[in-house]
């Protein structure tokens, strides 16, 4: 039989081979595949991304088309909005053929919703696949009466109800159909990946962690070794000051879908089957995937999800609009060292442990500094390596007890709560050098330190490092009868509406365009 037609795989996420329906798809039946990634300005022009994560993206890309290329195919990299590019690619190529995984953000669904129109317009046969989650939260939805189950045990029972996320389906052919040859400008597109001096970035990336599927097979391997570690695994009880991470840091990989999450999570099953006794949801390790699937679920059913304005699942709260407790929140300058040396290293590696950002959103927002979970999002947003629409609005409102969580009496202590993990303050010393030589004794409260010993240890307080930005113990219990009258006020749906109305966007938007001018919470 001879092969007739030409497909266009459209890489968004999922930049992978293995388990890739699209890619299959694509593959199946086709005289010529052109695998395409679409550079979308709206990713990079419209809000700033750190270097360190467009990095990641195009290693990932680059590793993309080393794969293809050892299976005959290339990754060809368009530039542009992909709902210009891709009409004017199909028709140049003469394509008949559209395949790409489902994304259910809210930009995506809009934007493949144009895209599939102009693909009917143009008798482009479009197909779509669900597999950057476990489950589809439409299903799950329907398994929960038709209710979006808005906590993480509705979610659970939603899903005990459905058939197990699907087997990871079989890698990709060892040969791909190649690219027409004389498909107009195809060949110049098949160069890789541009430079990031190409995209406008001047700085260079500084994280440890590289992009790629192939890193991340490698990553995932290496986490799943110690299968003794897997079935133990309770999150609460791993460390957010460790400085080799002890969790898997599969969050990138799992966020631009260098690792499929069903191959992680049939990984994991299978060696909890193996192993029988195990830790189980939700701090185990499938209980992980299982809080990346609630997010996506009640993330993708409820309105204005990334918003506090318009969002039925969020408090409205009154939070101050303080361009400068922000900014040294943002820029590692509150002055006390837990919370600065956490941000600093996402800065440095755009990633951090778990336990690190609850007690870095919990003191932006409820803790400490009483700012928007908004302004803390954006700024995880643009500097995180795994930031995810879905999982970072999620935490951060859980963090602020705007939705999910509501004992907002419970606040970590920006102090206490790093100690319990790391006495002498190593990971402080780490990313903050300029308190290495401060005695252990004054690590986590430099500012109690007597000038002598600030002298000694070459960090004058308030010269060489921040004096505290906040006093803690006052400042969180004033916040605690915030946080209790802002709760009683979202009992009025009147009161609701009067904090949203006089709640000011725009002078939350001037915050982020300005230019540098006791204890334990509920742990996942
Ligand atoms: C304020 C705040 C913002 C966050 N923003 C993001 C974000 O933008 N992107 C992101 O991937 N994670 C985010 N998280 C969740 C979590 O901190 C990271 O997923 C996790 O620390 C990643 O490290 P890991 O891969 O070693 O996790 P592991 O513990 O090894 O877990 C395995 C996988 O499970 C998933 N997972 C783990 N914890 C969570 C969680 N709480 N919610 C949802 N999925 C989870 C991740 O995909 C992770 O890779 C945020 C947490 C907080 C408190």
């Amino acid at each position: 039989m001879t092969k007739k037609g030409r497909s266009l795989l459209w890489f968004r996420k999922g930049l992978r081979l293995h388990d890739n329906p699209a890619l299959l798809e694509a593959a199946k039946d086709v005289e010529h595949l052109f695998p395409v990634f679409c550079i979308d300005p709206h990713f990079y022009e419209k809000q700033p991304i750190g270097v360190n994560r467009i990095n990641f993206l195009f290693e990932s890309l680059a590793d993309l088309h080393e794969s293809l290329s050892a299976r005959g195919s290339r990754l060809l990299v368009l530039r542009g909005d992909p709902k210009q590019i891709l009409p004017q690619v199909w028709k140049d190529w003469g394509v008949t053929k559209l395949c790409y995984e489902q994304d259910t953000e809210p930009y995506a669904l809009e934007r493949d919703n144009e895209i599939g129109e102009l693909a009917k317009k143009a008798k482009v046969e479009v197909k779509t696949f669900l597999s950057h989650t476990l489950y589809d939260p439409v299903e799950v939805k329907k398994a929960h009466g038709g209710k979006t189950p808005e906590t993480y045990k509705a979610f659970q029972s939603a899903v005990a109800k459905m058939p197990p996320p699907p087997s990871p389906v079989r890698d990709a052919p060892e040969k791909l159909p190649t690219i027409a040859p004389k498909a107009k400008g195809a060949e110049e597109k098949a160069t890789g990946v541009p430079t990031l001096a190409e995209v406008g970035y001047t700085d260079k990336p500084t994280t440890s962690f590289h992009g790629g599927e192939t890193k991340a097979l490698a990553r995932l391997t290496k986490s799943l070794e110690d299968k003794e570690w897997v079935v133990q695994f309770e999150k609460p009880k791993t460390s957010p000051a460790a400085l080799e991470p002890s969790t898997t840091v599969l969050s990138p990989y799992m966020k631009f879908g260098c690792i499929s999450a069903r191959l992680f999570y049939a990984k994991l099953v299978q060696i909890e089957k193996e192993k029988k006794k195990h830790t189980s949801p939700p701090t185990s390790l499938v209980g992980q995937l299982l809080w990346r699937d609630f997010f996506y679920t009640v993330g993708y059913h409820t309105p204005n999800f990334h918003h506090m304005l318009g969002n039925p699942l969020c408090k409205q709260i009154q939070w101050d609009v303080d361009p400068v407790l922000y900014k040294a929140w943002d820029e590692g300058r509150t002055g006390y060292p837990w919370i600065d040396a956490i941000m600093v290293q996402l800065q440095q590696q755009g990633w951090m442990h778990h336990l690190a950002r609850h007690s870095v959103a919990c003191f932006l927002t409820r803790g400490d500094l009483y700012v928007s979970w908004t302004l803390g999002r954006d700024t995880f947003d643009r500097l995180l390596i795994d930031g995810d629409h879905f999982v970072n609005n999620g935490n951060w409102m859980w963090l602020s007890a705007s939705a999910f969580f509501s004992q907002f009496f419970r606040v970590y202590s920006p102090i206490t709560f790093g100690k319990k993990y790391d006495k002498q303050g190593k990971f402080i010393k780490h990313f903050l050098p300029v308190l290495k030589d401060m005695p252990d004794k004054y690590i986590y409260e430099p500012w109690t330190a007597p000038e002598e010993v600030q002298k000694k240890a070459k960090c004058i307080i308030g010269k060489d490092y921040p004096k505290p930005v906040v006093e803690h113990a006052t400042k969180h219990k004033d916040n605690l009868n915030r946080m209790k009258s802002a709760y009683d006020a979202n009992k009025s749906p009147q009161k609701r509406k009067e904090i949203s109305d006089g709640f000011d966007e725009m002078a939350r938007a001037e915050v982020l365009d300005m230019e540098a001018d006791d204890d334990e919470d509920e742990e996942k």
